[in-house]
């Protein structure tokens, strides 16, 4: 991603970031559901029928919650049943094929840690899974982090970009961790490349890496609190319906009944002022900090990773990604939307930035 971002601020070159974090986040999290390098991030940008086809299939089994005749168009296999039917062939064809791949291989002593050899595993022995099975547990990890994560660290460029004077205090802090390390630290005795050129830049980007460690991410309080300050803004999934299992009472006295649907919406709770205060629509991450540090909220008021038994299983991950991703981008760039471009969203089951997507351009900060 940072040489995508290096050789494109050379040239002036736009970039869709909603593209390529979309990129980013399917490549990791396919790497590990399934142990598989994906690919989808290389420097030219492949299409990978696999990587369209699922995004596609996404697309269009979301858009049946506003299409009251899918089920008749999937009986007679026209519109966009007939795609999804192809698409999700595609989806199917290829996910078989990485497990055959991966059954071959001897998974006992693979040492791989991924969720496909830990499912594997786990099950020798006893009853094991059947493929189909699997295919949807990990499918099901593959469709809740991909578009989550990439969505999220686009809407977070995006705010950095309307508020570039958050955007320069939260490079201030990457910087110092920066220059306190690399620059004046123990990493600064192992020899650099010259000043100046591609090959210092890169090293400069690699060392600062290697610094974002599991202790050294939860000390960037600033960078936390614009992580979350973009969540409760732009919650990935800004809708959430459940079905009534069984007639109920919910706390407040009203009643629910079997087959109902309940749904809670997290983007209008995001920006409730009962909830957050009468600047509630405003960017405004210093609103999480105490004394510097981030005050963490109850789930049940800031309901972006939901609440309770159901509370997103990839939160703690997700939060990691997003801080070591967007730490490296903010330390060493800085972006700017394309003049002229009116970004908006676009509600599908998770909430995208509307075509064009994020088209910006992007600058070199300066590495002193
Ligand atoms: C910014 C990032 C993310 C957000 C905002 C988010 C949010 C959510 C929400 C709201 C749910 C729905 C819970 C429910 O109503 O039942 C959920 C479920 C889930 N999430 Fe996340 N998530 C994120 C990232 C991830 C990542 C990276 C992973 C995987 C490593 C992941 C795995 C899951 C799984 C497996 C479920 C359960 C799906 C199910 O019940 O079928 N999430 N997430």
């Amino acid at each position: 991603m940072a040489s995508i971002l290096s050789d494109a601020s050379a040239t002036q070159r736009v970039l869709d970031m909603q593209d390529l974090f979309l990129r980013f986040t399917m490549d990791s999290i396919f790497k590990v559901t399934f142990g598989y390098e994906i690919g989808t991030l290389k420097p030219e940008l492949p299409d990978i029928p696999f990587a369209d086809a699922f995004a596609l299939t996404n697309e269009i089994a979301s858009s049946r919650f506003m299409n009251p005749f899918w089920k008749l168009q999937r009986v007679l296999n026209v519109g966009s049943e007939a795609t999804i039917a192809k698409s999700a062939k595609v989806v199917d064809d290829f996910i078989y094929d990485v497990m055959k791949a991966r059954n071959a291989e001897n998974l006992q002593n693979s040492g791989q840690r991924d969720l496909f050899t830990r499912f594997k595993l786990l099950n020798e022995g006893g009853k094991e899974l059947t493929d189909k099975t699997l295919r949807d547990t990990l499918l099901n990890f593959l469709i809740a982090g991909r578009d989550s994560s990439g969505l999220t660290m686009s809407w977070f460029i995006y705010m950095m970009t309307l508020h570039p004077h958050i955007e320069q205090k939260l490079f201030e802090e990457l910087r110092d961790l920066d220059t306190e390390n690399v620059v004046n630290g123990d990493m600064s005795s192992k020899e650099l490349p010259q000043t100046g050129g591609d090959d210092y830049f890169h090293e400069r980007v690699e060392r600062f890496s290697e610094l974002l460690t599991f202790d050294a991410l939860l000390n960037l309080q600033y960078l936390h609190a614009c992580i979350l300050e973009t969540l409760r803004l732009y919650p990935v999934v800004p809708l959430n319906p459940k079905s009534v299992a069984a007639d109920d009472t919910l706390p407040d006295g009203t009643e629910v009944k079997k087959g109902e649907f309940v749904m809670y919406a997290a983007y209008a709770m995001g920006r409730m002022p009962s909830l957050w205060g009468p600047d509630a629509t405003e960017f405004k991450p210093e609103r999480w900090l105490v004394d510097g540090g981030v005050q963490p909220e109850s789930p049940f008021k800031f309901v972006t990773f939901q609440a309770g038994p159901r509370i997103c299983i990839g939160k703690d991950s997700a939060m990691l990604q997003l801080r070591i991703v967007l730490a490296t981008l903010c330390r060493f760039f800085t972006f700017q939307v394309v003049p002229g471009i009116d970004v908006k969203y676009r509600q599908m089951s998770t909430l995208l930035l509307a075509h064009p997507g994020l088209p910006v351009t992007v600058a070199k900060r300066s590495l002193d």
